[in-house]
């Protein structure tokens, strides 16, 4: 489809955007000093011979060509304010450039491959943005100095370190660098933003010793022997793990070894928890998948199940992260070269997936490259090329007799060889300023001593007047940077940006862990059908209730308050906790009028949602209106009393029946999932989805959810090709207005998706709409759609000012049918 320009009117510069020029034009060069805003994104260009004719030029648009070398020329471009060279295949600046654009503020340099910037680029004195995210640099030095920059972006480049004295500069209010394998300061204290790291700073001591910390994740299958492996590895024997004795959620622990301070997560393996494991399985940590070698068969099922499935989860979420297979239970393997043939089978299989896996991404790339008008598609092929940069890596298959004192040792060194290897983990030694330490050990003294009650519940104030008092130097505002820090790290949880949760803080995150797995569980009707007669009367419930609870949970997948209220009292008050603080307990499991804090933090993680049964359609509710402030519809209105966990249904009897059947005519998009759908993504978003609009239906794999009397459908597709459908029912759609309306009901929805897809680093998303013809397979490809979540009413969509689309067979459809109109072009 061709790219359209959606508000032309507005633009007084030369627009040569997206002509596919391979020089520049002669028509632009005659302009000669009357140029003054030149427009030349999106060409083939590879140089720009010529361009210092342009005497008067303030603003150069030069992103998305094919430029490799820095055009020189520029350097007579004396007037220059505003370069975007962003998106090219820039290796090297040389020096003398800057010093002669004296006038430039704005200089967009990212998506290149720069691995050195010139020494004289800090003198370019106006300069206040700088974006240089995206590139291969390992030293910002020659930065400082900038003393005007206000912005500055470096995310995803090779940078170790940040020079100290660039955040002494105090220009600067906006700071970004993730992705970047950094150890001074650490990624976690970066991710807090530009006040933590110039905290840092100053309470960094020249002689702050590195300390070494890994992150440790043992994955695999239930029974695969993973609390075997941490637990013996833990205490450097061989431990029995009795089977009732399973790992219910995630268990936590902290293992000290020559210098090295890993943190095991055992995570359970049970389907019922992994609707959980996606908060706490994170980036830059090791993982040991665990695989039972008895009972593997050879075949596609089996390695799908206890092998596959891991590995693809990480690709999508960690995509770069460094796996361990470990194959257990070799004793009992007993048939001749048993071990030796499954160990190779698995290799194989393994080998055989990251193939397929580059080999796809490959493929969709060239797809792109090949297209005539690729240069409209430069920025999914640089999408896709920064996913094939992502290497998973499996560095070795150690099969281990859990039983076996010499294969615990052998796999203990194999490890500790593994995380000492600079080259695998490249951050793992990190700069501290030592009073970041002294907080955490503060912190497990005030545990041990019973100053923080065993379940490490604590509130803030309490905690910081502790530390204070043990550390005079810091304030509040340094030891809440700390308090953060160490929650990034997982050594304790701080959910500051939740309303209910930002004055408690959990300084044992087993136990919160603990918790959740009282709700999320695999025998959970179980627990429900043992509640006693006693504990439904502190509650005012009968008999009958419970009954229905568990049919509830049964049929619909929903927990009543009531319920999880009892279940976890219960949970609290057994004897390995024995909390009998009638406060904290209401804190935790709230009461009739108040959500307690585990239920805030079920539905913060998208684990389940508040719940109203069997609404009818409702033309009263809250409607969402583009333009006017979307309030979302008050839940006190709708009085829920159950949590629903969408990823227990089983079927879509309701959905179906509420939805009816499909139309041709509905509005229709399709957003495709590159390498795949992840693993509970599509009830993660119908949770954030549905909790804005009511009423609503979920089923299996669809939903329907209504703003006002105008239903909207959405539904996963887990075939071969695998996407989300986005459907509102043309029937309900009378006027041009009502169009608008429905597209920004699905915009809400879609920028739902897009800030949901953000967790998982190795996906990538195309957005088509479909041709509304019967019997026709082909599609309108929807390039910016992203641009559109972001749009403030002033971008261009490639979907502007056509009144009417027309697929590549001919079939024609007015353009508001396929896609949101601009916002000026429907006016
Ligand atoms: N004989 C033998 N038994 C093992 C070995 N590894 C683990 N086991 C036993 O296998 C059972 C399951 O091990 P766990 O460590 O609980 O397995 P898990 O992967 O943590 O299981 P979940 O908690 O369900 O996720 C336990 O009874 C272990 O003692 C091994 O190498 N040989």
């Amino acid at each position: 489809m061709p790219l359209l320009n959606g508000n032309q009117n507005a633009r007084k510069e030369e627009d040569f955007a997206g002509k596919k020029l391979k020089a520049l034009p002669y028509e632009l060069l005659q302009r000669g000093g009357d140029a003054v805003k030149v427009d030349l994104q999106k060409n083939r260009l590879k140089q720009i011979n010529g361009i210092s004719q342009l005497k008067n030029l303030t603003e150069l648009n030069l992103s998305r060509n094919e430029l490799s070398d820095f055009p020189v020329d520029i350097t007579g471009l004396y007037q220059l304010e505003k370069l975007y060279i962003n998106q090219n295949n820039i290796k090297t600046i040389p020096e003398n450039v800057f010093p002669s654009l004296e006038k430039l503020r704005f200089l967009k340099l990212s998506t290149n491959r720069l691995e050195k910037l010139p020494q004289d680029i800090n003198r370019c004195l106006h300069l206040n943005y700088l974006n240089l995210s995206n590139n291969c640099l390992r030293n910002l030095d020659s930065l400082v100095g900038l003393s005007h920059l206000k912005e500055l972006y470096v995310e995803r480049n090779q940078l170790a370190e940040l020079p100290e004295l660039l955040f002494l500069n105090n220009s600067l209010t906006l700071f970004k660098a993730n992705g970047n394998p950094l150890r001074k300061p650490p990624q976690e204290v970066c991710a807090g933003g530009l006040r933590d790291i110039q905290s840092y700073f100053a309470m960094l001591e020249a002689d702050a010793p590195d300390v070494c910390t890994v992150k440790t994740m043992f994955l695999g299958s239930s029974m695969a022997g993973k609390s075997t492996l941490c637990r013996s590895l833990k205490q450097g024997c061989p431990v029995t793990v009795a089977e009732e004795d399973r790992t219910v959620g995630i268990e936590i622990s902290e293992v000290g070894s020559e210098g090295v301070r890993f943190f095991f997560w055992d995570f359970a393996g049970q389907e019922e928890y992994y609707i959980t494991h996606h908060v706490f399985i994170t980036a830059q940590a090791f993982v040991i998948l665990a695989i039972n070698l008895s009972s593997y068969n050879m075949d596609a099922q089996s390695f799908k199940e206890k092998v596959g499935f891991w590995i693809k989860n990480l690709q999508l979420k960690i995509p770069d992260s460094v796996v361990l297979l470990v194959g257990t239970h070799i004793d009992q393997c007993t048939k001749e070269n048993e071990v030796k043939e499954k160990k190779k089978h698995i290799e194989e299989q393994v080998k055989e997936m990251l193939e397929t896996h580059t080999t796809n991404l490959e493929r969709r790339m060239k797809n792109f490259q090949e297209m005539e008008d690729s240069s409209l598609y430069y920025d999914q092929i640089n999408q896709i090329e920064r996913l094939t940069e992502y290497k998973l890596k499996v560095v070795d298959f150690i099969p281990v007799d859990c039983t076996e004192q010499a294969d615990i040792d052998k796999l203990h060194s194999r490890i500790k060889h593994e995380v000492l290897n600079k080259e695998t983990f490249p951050s793992i030694e990190q700069t501290l300023p030592r009073c970041y330490c002294e907080v955490e050990n503060e912190i497990q003294e005030l545990l041990k001593n019973g100053d923080i009650a065993e379940h490490g519940i604590v509130s803030q104030s309490s905690l910081l007047y502790e530390l204070k008092n043990r550390h005079e130097t810091l304030d509040d505002d340094k030891l809440k940077l700390i308090l953060q820090y160490l929650h990034r790290i997982g050594v304790i949880m701080w959910y500051k940006e939740i309303p209910e949760l930002a004055g408690s803080l959990f300084v044992k995150p087993s136990f919160l862990i603990s918790l959740f797995k009282t709700i999320v569980r695999h025998d959970l009707v179980q627990e429900l059908n043992k509640i006693s007669p006693a504990q439904l009367k502190s509650e005012n419930a009968l008999v009958i209730q419970k009954k229905r609870w568990i049919s509830d949970y049964k049929d619909r997948a929903s927990l009543n308050n009531v319920a999880i209220r009892i279940l976890v009292r219960n949970e609290l008050q057994k004897n390995n906790y024995g909390i009998t603080d009638e406060e904290l307990i209401e804190e935790v499991v709230g009461s009739k009028k108040r959500e307690g804090s585990l239920l805030s933090l079920l539905k913060h993680f998208d684990v389940c949602l508040s719940t109203k049964h069997n609404s009818p359609l409702n033309p009263k509710a809250n409607e969402f209106c583009p333009q006017k402030n979307w309030k979302p519809s008050n839940p006190i209105v709708y009085e829920p009393d159950a949590c629903l966990f969408p990823s227990y249904l089983s079927d879509n009897k309701q959905v179906e029946q509420k939805w009816e059947s499909d139309n041709t005519e509905d509005l229709n998009i399709h957003v495709y999932f590159l390498p795949e759908i992840p693993h509970g993504f599509f009830h993660r978003l119908v949770i954030r989805t549905c909790s804005l609009y009511s009423p609503y239906w979920i089923g299996k794999d669809q939903c329907v959810l209504c703003c006002g009397d105008k239903r909207f459908l959405l539904r996963e597709h887990c075939d071969e090709d695998q996407f989300i459908e986005i459907r509102c029912k043309e029937s309900e759609l009378e006027t041009p207005g009502e169009i608008q309306k429905a597209w920004g009901v699905i915009r809400e929805i879609m920028k739902r998706l897009n800030t949901l897809t953000e967790q998982w680093q190795g996906l990538y998303l195309t957005v088509h709409s479909p041709c509304k013809s019967s019997d026709c397979d082909q599609y309108f490809q929807w390039n910016d759609w992203q641009e559109w979540l972001e749009d403030s009413g002033t971008s261009k969509f490639n979907v502007g000012l056509e009144e009417k689309q027309t697929c590549p067979n001919g079939h024609q459809r007015r353009t508001e049918l396929l896609f949101p109109r601009t916002p000026d072009a429907s006016t």
